[in-house]
């Protein structure tokens, strides 16, 4: 079973189409990174995604359940942050959670031991009994993380989770994610920091102005980078280069006499070896330079808009 199936959902606001025809799935078990810039959709496809507004099209099942038709059963094993979620400022850390926990069905220890876990995993155990106002803003999200959290859910839906956070919190943030995963649990969560999806999404979808870009494992994503943009291999060798007749060769960047950069319309690594054998020169290495997430993600952004 996924976790989440989204089939050609389609979103607008007026005549402005903010996501368009999105299909994707989300396997269980893993953290799925939702990348976009500013303005993509990301938000509208979590909000259509949770039923929270209704789509203009498409299905989705989130855990099994058609999130239109059984939602409370979804929504009682979910977790949700949203952007931009208040707190009650009035209420202690320790009444803010307990309030969230009168939605579930717990009896009262339940709910205490749940609580007492919770504000000792995002850190706010000894400020308990502090108001949310006197609290800091990563304070607060981690506040908001814990009320996420309360029903112990096997998915988490996260919007932007570490948005405004310093370096500090926004580390507690990506803890708590990967220790969800390491339960079992699944994570989706959004996000415009590429580092921070390379870092803990085990697939990524990139979506651009409304519409899926590309979906899969990163390693998925750079393979299909490289075979529309190119390879680039790193060679070094005991002797210098030589030159090189192998036809899927595009240009050769020299750094040193043994030192170059080959670039390449495919993985040709191996023709490579061969013909430096032949030719008697030893190669101390010969790898391929990855793309990073960043060359993916700006590259899928300005290819795609040029071509439109
Ligand atoms: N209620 C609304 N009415 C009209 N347009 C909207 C509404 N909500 C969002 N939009 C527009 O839809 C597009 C997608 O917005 P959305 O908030 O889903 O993007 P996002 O990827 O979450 O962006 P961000 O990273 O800035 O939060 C944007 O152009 C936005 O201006």
């Amino acid at each position: 079973m996924y976790a989440i199936e989204v089939e050609k959902l389609t979103k607008s606001y007026g005549k402005f189409k903010a996501i368009d025809n999105l299909s994707f799935v989300v396997d269980e078990g893993i953290v799925f990174g939702f990348l976009g810039p500013n303005g993509a959709g990301k938000t509208t496809t979590i909000l259509s995604m949770l039923g929270i507004i209704i789509p203009d099209s498409g299905d989705v099942r989130i855990l099994g359940y058609d999130i239109f038709k059984e939602p409370l059963k979804a929504k009682e094993r979910l977790g949700f942050l949203p952007e931009n979620a208040t707190i009650y400022e009035e209420l202690t850390a320790w009444r803010n959670l307990d309030f969230f926990a009168s939605f579930y069905r717990m009896s009262k220890q339940e709910k205490e031991k749940r609580i007492e876990e919770l504000l000792k995993l995002v850190g706010l155990w000894d400020v308990r009994y502090r108001k949310a106002k006197t609290f800091s803003k990563g304070m607060r999200q981690r506040l908001l993380l814990a009320q996420a959290l309360i029903n112990d859910p096997e998915l988490l839906i996260l919007d932007e989770p570490t948005s405004g956070l310093d370096p500090e919190g926004a580390r507690l943030v990506k803890d708590i994610i990967r220790e969800q995963r390491k339960q079992g649990k699944t994570v989706f969560f959004s996000s415009h920091i590429l580092s921070e999806v390379e870092e803990l999404a085990d697939k990524v979808g990139i979506i651009v102005k409304g519409k899926l870009r590309t979906v899969g494992t990163l390693e998925e994503i750079k393979k299909q980078y490289m075979e529309l943009e190119g390879y680039e291999i790193k060679i070094e060798t005991k002797q210098p280069l030589p030159e090189l007749e192998i036809p899927d060769i595009i240009r050769i960047e020299k750094t040193t006499e043994n030192k170059a950069i080959i670039f390449a319309k495919s993985d040709i690594r191996e023709s490579i070896s061969e013909e430096l054998a032949k030719k008697g020169i030893t190669i101390i290495s010969l790898e391929i330079e990855e793309p990073s997430l960043e060359d993916v993600f700006l590259k899928t952004i300005y290819r795609r808009e040029g071509n439109e």
